[in-house]
């Protein structure tokens, strides 16, 4: 199996951000995505719209309707009201559930499903009546990944963070990668589908593919953005999608 590309735009939109200007276009960089093989696109409308506007998410919603009917909208944010009438609202392909809070400076851990699970089961099957699937946002670890199940959970999204450190320690990303293949192997065991995102680059791709041989999707934004810098938002996404690719 390959991973699909969910392209996060929040680098896009913070650019965009700096001045009272519309661009850099989220919408247009969300078509260039697309256009080259990305299976969706990926937003996290943080509470302080510092980056995604709560505007750009019906937007792009508009954007996959018209022109790429078959790719999937996944939003990511934590549950609050407001998230999640946004996420019905635009009819998000997949809702990505991550327990930030608002200030944080990004996301960097998963739900501790034990304490959460009561409030977690009501918000999964709010959202999975309106036919959204449901990924939550967990530790690349096993712990827990029953109760994700047994939330209602299609899907955990393993917060690939730790990995993406040890860029530069090859030790280090071994027992990264044997804490994900791990956790990837108790969540089949499990019934729950993976996904997996954060600090994901073009180089560490191939090695998290091979540890988690049935993972679903990749969201990447950040190094996505960085890479498309110099070679340009069309030929990056060919770039990942290539990178997922089994050698
Ligand atoms: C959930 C996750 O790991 C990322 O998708 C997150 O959306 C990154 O948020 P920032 O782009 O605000 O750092
Ligand atoms: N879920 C991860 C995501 O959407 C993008 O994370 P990053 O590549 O910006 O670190």
């Amino acid at each position: 199996m390959t991973a699909t590309l969910s392209v996060n735009l929040n680098a896009i939109a913070m650019l965009r951000n700096r001045r009272d200007l519309p661009w850099p276009d989220v919408i247009h960089f969300g078509r260039i995505a697309l256009q080259n093989g990305a299976s969706g696109l990926t937003v996290h409308p943080r509470p302080d719209q510092r980056h995604v506007r709560f505007s750009d998410v019906p937007a792009l919603r508009d954007l996959i309707d018209r022109e790429f009917p078959s790719a999937e909208f996944n939003i990511e944010g934590y549950p609050s009201d407001h998230f999640l009438q946004l996420c019905e609202d635009a009819r998000a392909d997949q809702v990505t559930l991550v327990p930030d809070d608002p200030t944080q400076a990004t996301s960097d851990h998963g739900w501790d499903f034990a304490a959460e699970a009561e409030r977690l089961v009501g918000i999964v099957a709010r959202l999975k009546a309106r036919g959204i699937r449901v990924s939550l946002f967990a530790d690349p670890s096993p712990v827990g990944l029953d109760i994700a199940r047994r939330v209602g959970a299609d899907r955990v999204e393993f917060y690939t963070g730790p990995y993406g450190a040890t860029h530069s320690d090859a030790a280090a990303a071994e027992r990264e990668l044997a804490c994900l293949k791990d956790a990837g192997n108790t969540a089949a065991r499990e019934g729950l589908e993976v996904n997996a995102g954060h600090d994901l680059t073009i180089d560490n791709l191939p090695a998290l593919c091979r540890a988690i041989p049935a993972l679903k999707e990749v969201s990447i934004g950040h190094a996505f953005t960085a890479d498309a810098l110099e070679h340009g938002f069309a030929e990056t996404t060919r770039r990942f999608i290539r990178a997922l690719q089994p050698a």
